[in-house]
């Protein structure tokens, strides 16, 4: 991965553990909100991704790219493809159980995505440093130890709930996320 010094962990970065009462290892991970286009069950035309934690600190995903995802003929658009990583990454700072978002999304194309194409994908996490996490992902063709066609490499930044109330819909965050204070 050719990351760039603003993905790239500082020496006083921490490994993140699983947290305690977090998900058993190989468990499904829910979507974080159901209109959401990389994951939500209930987008029209969304990439509905699932991921299922093997260990409770990285994620695993399947996606196949479908005539949807074109961007040369029969072939994935470079962009879906981001949108892959970035949503990958995004279930995978959700298992620390605190909101992050993307600041920073930097991504190698290694090989070109045929339609038809189960990419298979894995995220993981290279530091955390106060609100800063480090992560990456990589995308593989066909199996997950096919050919590595997709990496990325991003930099996550905590945010408190009200970031979402103050720029989004915050009605829709109560009422799929009780369990939060948006207001306190
Ligand atoms: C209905 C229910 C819904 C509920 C939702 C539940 C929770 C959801 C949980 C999980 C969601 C998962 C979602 C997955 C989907 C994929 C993820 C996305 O697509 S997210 C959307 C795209 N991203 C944005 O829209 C961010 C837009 N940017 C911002 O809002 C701000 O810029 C923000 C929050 C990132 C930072 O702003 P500041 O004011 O809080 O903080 P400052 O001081 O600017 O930055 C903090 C540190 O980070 C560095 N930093 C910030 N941006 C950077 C950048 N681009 N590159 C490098 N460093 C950067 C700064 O230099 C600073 O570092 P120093 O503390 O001084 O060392």
């Amino acid at each position: 991965m050719t990351r760039s010094a603003l993905t790239t962990p500082p020496p006083d970065a921490v490994l993140p553990r699983p947290l305690p009462g977090g998900p058993a290892p190989g468990a499904t991970l829910g979507s974080h909100y159901s209109g959401c286009f990389g994951c939500g069950e209930d987008h029209p035309t969304g990439l509905r991704l699932t991921a299922v934690t093997p260990d409770g600190v990285t994620v695993v995903a399947t996606f196949t790219v479908g005539t949807a995802h074109q961007g040369a003929p029969g072939l994935a658009h470079g962009g879906v493809l981001a949108t892959a990583m970035d949503e990958v990454i995004g279930m995978l700072v959700w298992l620390f159980q605190r909101p992050y978002v993307t600041a920073r999304l930097e991504t190698d194309y290694l090989a070109p995505v045929p339609v038809g194409t189960v990419l298979h994908m894995r995220a993981w996490c290279n530091g955390m440093s106060g609100r800063k996490a480090y992560l990456e992902a990589e995308g593989r063709i066909g199996s997950p130890d096919g050919p590595v066609a997709v990496r990325a490499a991003a930099l996550f930044i905590e945010v408190g709930m009200e970031h979402f109330a103050e720029h989004g819909d915050a009605q829709a965050i109560i009422d799929e996320h009780h369990e939060y204070e948006v207001n306190p």
